[in-house]
């Protein structure tokens, strides 16, 4: 397992190894050791799988409040995708800073996006599935957003992503001005 940080503290990219033979590939997706070393000590308690039908469908930016906050460990297991994650941790040097990174199920790519940074993804392919274990349970109530094209965060999305797909919760979320400090900052 190949694993990288960016200039973003705390969020980091995973590039298990895989393994090739006549047969194809084997290769070890998860191992809690590894994650606990590089990651920290976080316990996944749901896996999450959605399939987006077309090429350019926009979800997100999402996540969760305390006291469900959630980090989320994201792969792509079927077309491609355009990941995001975008730190909203109050008083972070790099706060409405954002990172994103295409994954896909040859390059094997995981993102790893910690508690106090919104998600969020494009699909670059028709009948996309993304597939992502989480550290909290779903929270309804826990469950906040953040516009996807905030320009103060200046997310550059890919060509493709067309907001007619956004779902109409996604329509109609706040700006990172307008949002509370869900989220603090330590060292
Ligand atoms: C996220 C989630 C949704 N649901 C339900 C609520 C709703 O009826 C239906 C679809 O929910 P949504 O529209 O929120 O699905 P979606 O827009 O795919 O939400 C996801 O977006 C990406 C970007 C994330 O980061 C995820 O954490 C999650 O928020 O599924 C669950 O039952 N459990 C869950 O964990």
């Amino acid at each position: 397992m190949e694993i990288s940080s960016f200039d973003i503290t705390g969020v980091k990219l995973l590039v298990p190894r895989h393994i090739g033979d006549e047969r194809g590939y084997f290769a070890e997706t998860f191992r809690a050791d590894v994650f606990a070393r590089e990651c920290g000590d976080w316990i996944f308690v749901q896996d999450n799988e959605s399939r987006s039908a077309r090429s350019g469908t926009i979800r997100g930016l999402h996540f969760q409040s305390e006291p469900h906050t959630q980090g989320k460990l994201v792969r792509c297991t079927a077309g491609a995708l355009f990941d995001v994650a975008v730190d909203i941790r109050q008083g972070s040097p790099t706060y409405g800073q954002w990172v994103g990174e295409t994954l896909t199920p040859e390059n094997g790519k995981q993102l790893w996006v910690p508690p106090g940074f919104a998600h969020g993804f494009c699909s670059l392919e028709p009948d996309t599935v993304i597939c992502y274990k989480v550290t909290g349970y779903y929270s309804a109530e826990c469950d906040k957003g953040l516009a996807w094209d905030d320009p103060a965060i200046g997310i550059v999305w890919p060509d493709v992503a067309d907001p007619d797909t956004l779902s109409a919760k996604d329509r109609q979320q706040p700006r990172l001005a307008d949002l509370p400090a869900y989220f603090s900052w330590s060292e």
